[in-house]
């Protein structure tokens, strides 16, 4: 299996992302450079965290019109697992490729610890190492992380359970039914502020981010018959 990292200009979780999926999972992985085109040779898509040109006008605001972004949504309406992790995902949000929006914390300050989520549907490509219900521990690094959406979107994110993670115990941002990420209806685009890449060793803190990068892994596997 072949990962790509996005990197942007002013992404600084590429290196924890690349990290990782070769050190952690032991697959393929590759840098690709914001102004490239074509991610065909790539079977996952990864967005890392970061500070895409500075976060001006918005997180991710401007990153959207990347040259990459057409093959990333070329990728995802391939069905190919597209990962978008705190800057990644608010980038999906800017490109439309996840509905609703990123306001800033309730607080007004940017927020640096780990938070417990709940996994709210472990039926995912992203998700299915986990139980039903799991709760983990996954640390926060954002200023824009209040998600919200419209009462109409919020109603199919539920009916459809594109409602992946949930804040446990407390919201540290304010964000719409305590929501910390979601994946687009067709199940293969995941957009969550946590960041599970910083999450893959107990050195760290904790390695509840392991299981979704081996969920991605799981699913290539049963979908891709791999000749020995
Ligand atoms: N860690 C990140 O990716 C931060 C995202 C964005 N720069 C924010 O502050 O909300």
């Amino acid at each position: 299996m072949k990962f790509a990292v996005v990197v942007f200009p002013g992404s600084n979780c590429d290196v924890d992302m690349y990290h990782a999926i070769a050190d952690e999972l032991g697959e393929e992985v590759e840098y690709v450079w914001h102004d490239e085109d074509d991610l065909d040779r790539f079977d996952a898509i990864l967005l890392p965290g970061g500070f895409s040109y500075g976060d001006y006008l918005r997180s991710g605001a401007i990153a959207r019109f990347s040259k990459v972004m057409a093959a990333v949504k070329q990728a995802a309406d391939a069905g190919k697992p597209v990962l978008g992790v705190c800057n990644g995902f608010q980038i999906l949000l800017e490109a439309g490729l996840l509905p609703g929006a990123m306001r800033r914390n309730q607080g007004l300050k940017f927020i640096c610890r780990p938070v417990q989520l709940t996994v709210e549907n472990h039926e995912t490509m992203f998700t299915s190492a986990y139980e039903k219900g799991e709760v983990i521990t996954i640390p926060i690094a954002h200023g824009e992380g209040n998600y919200y959406c419209d009462e109409q979107t919020l109603e199919r994110l539920v009916k459809n359970r594109q409602i992946v993670f949930r804040y446990h115990g407390e919201n540290p941002n304010g964000s719409l039914a305590d929501i910390a990420g979601i994946v687009n209806e067709r199940g293969n685009v995941l957009g969550m502020m946590p960041h599970p890449e910083r999450a893959v060793d107990a050195l760290l803190g904790s390695a509840d981010g392991l299981k979704l990068f081996r969920s991605i892994v799981n699913y290539w596997r049963e979908t891709h018959v791999v000749t020995a």
